[in-house]
């Protein structure tokens, strides 16, 4: 028998009003959640599965050059597709997007569930052998009450008859495809796929869902997130400071925190001399205790000279990484009597939060001037005092 092909559709379109901003620029699924946007890691759960053979994501207008950062690699990824202003309309545009490839089976996803287990997505596909539609459910665990105006009780439902619908439900693409083709033309707004395929008169299968297969609704549901991906009791907050110091030179600018800025000399040393990011790295590798700058990046090695220094504070990031740590936040002082540094400073956290994949609110640049004393005050060299808070997993 010829193998199935297995597509799967990714809904990102919505705005995530409920999710809130907390001072973050991005809508919920493009937000990160503990250093990876929250829709990478709903794909990537996705790339895990073998038997996938395409992805497509439904994204919002709006959101297209945010789509275009996430770093995926794999050609299973078809090129997104513009959603609508429903989730239903949404998996529509996504299906209409498969139709042209025909795939066998389809499993319709929300961006905003990022824990699909390889597990899970398994025990869909494997419902889909005896039946049009599977999906995963959890038996509710509170007591349901219905009201008609929401203040006052009705009736209370029989429980044991009630359960949670969660993603990713899984169809015969040609059975989902047409059910959808037909339910657009109803007035009526169905609020899964799964209801769909009942109204359609399709068999619906439950499989068991996973409790911490979370849909991120609320503010409050990206720290159960981030708890999920590193448990509290598993963690260890370590903190590292770094210092630096670079004299002054012939020139016309300094880098700062990854900007450049016009002055009137330039800052002396091996690399492009970014005293205030050397100050940081040393900081995030101290907090890891994994040596300093000097040890990862030799001054006496010619490949890093004139380096960035956005360079050298990505490959601390990257050890954060590659030990599941988190960074929490990050704090800098600049001690300069010249140039002044305030204008400078939001681009300044920008360029850290963008190096380290965090988020602008975890980074603080602040700068004072020597009050002309010393080296300080004589402008003869800048000072920068960095310290980093990470959370890394108990060893112990
Ligand atoms: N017009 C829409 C609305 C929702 N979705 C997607 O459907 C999933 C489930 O929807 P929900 O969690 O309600 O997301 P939002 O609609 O973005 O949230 P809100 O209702 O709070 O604005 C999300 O991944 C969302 O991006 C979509 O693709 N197109
Ligand atoms: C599809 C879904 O996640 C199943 O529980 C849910 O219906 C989506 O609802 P939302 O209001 O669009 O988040």
């Amino acid at each position: 028998m010829r193998p199935k092909s297995i597509a799967v559709i990714i809904v990102a379109a919505g705005k995530g009003e409920r999710a809130g901003t907390d001072g973050n620029p991005d809508p919920k699924q493009y937000r990160l959640l503990a250093g990876k946007p929250v829709l990478s890691r709903t794909i990537t759960a996705f790339l895990a599965t073998d038997a996938v053979t395409q992805i497509v994501a439904v994204i919002h207008p709006d959101h297209a050059a945010r789509y275009g950062q996430l770093v995926l690699d794999d050609a299973r990824l078809l090129p997104p597709v513009l959603g609508a202003l429903t989730r239903q309309g949404s998996v529509l545009a996504g299906l209409k997007a498969l139709a042209p490839l025909r795939p066998d089976l389809v499993l319709i996803q929300d961006a905003a569930r990022p824990f699909a287990t390889p597990a899970l997505i398994a025990r869909v596909i494997a419902a889909l052998d005896q039946h049009d539609a599977a999906l995963p459910t959890l038996p509710v665990t509170d007591t349901i009450k219905r009201s008609r105006d929401g203040t006052r009780v009705a009736t209370t439902e029989d429980r044991r008859q009630l359960f949670a619908a969660q993603t990713p439900q899984g169809f015969r693409f040609g059975q989902i495809f047409s059910a959808h083709m037909r339910a657009e033309t109803v007035r009526r707004e169905f609020t899964d796929d799964a209801e769909i395929a009942e109204w359609a008169g399709l068999s619906v299968a439950m499989v068991e869902g996973e409790r911490n297969n979370l849909k991120i609704t609320h503010p409050e549901d990206f720290s159960r997130a981030e708890r999920i991906i590193m448990p509290d009791h598993g963690t260890e907050t370590r903190i590292g400071t770094g210092y630096d110091v670079h004299p002054f030179a012939p020139g016309d600018a300094v880098w700062l925190c990854g900007v450049k800025i016009p002055h009137k000399a330039k800052l002396q040393g091996h690399s492009d001399a970014d005293v205030a990011l050397h100050a940081l790295t040393d900081a995030i590798l101290g907090a890891i205790g994994e040596g300093d700058i000097g040890t990862h990046f030799p001054p006496s090695d010619d490949q890093w000279k004139g380096a960035a220094s956005t360079l050298f504070l990505a490959h601390a990031g990257e050890l954060v990484a590659r030990r599941k740590g988190r960074i929490v936040n990050l704090d800098v002082t600049i001690v300069a009597e010249a140039p002044r540094i305030a204008a400078h400073v939001p681009a300044m956290c920008a360029v850290i939060a963008e190096t380290l994949g965090i988020s602008a609110d975890r980074v603080a640049v602040k700068a004072t001037t020597n009050e002309k004393l010393g080296f300080i005050g004589r402008e003869e060299g800048i000072v920068s005092m960095a310290s980093a808070s990470i959370e890394l997993p108990r060893e112990d």
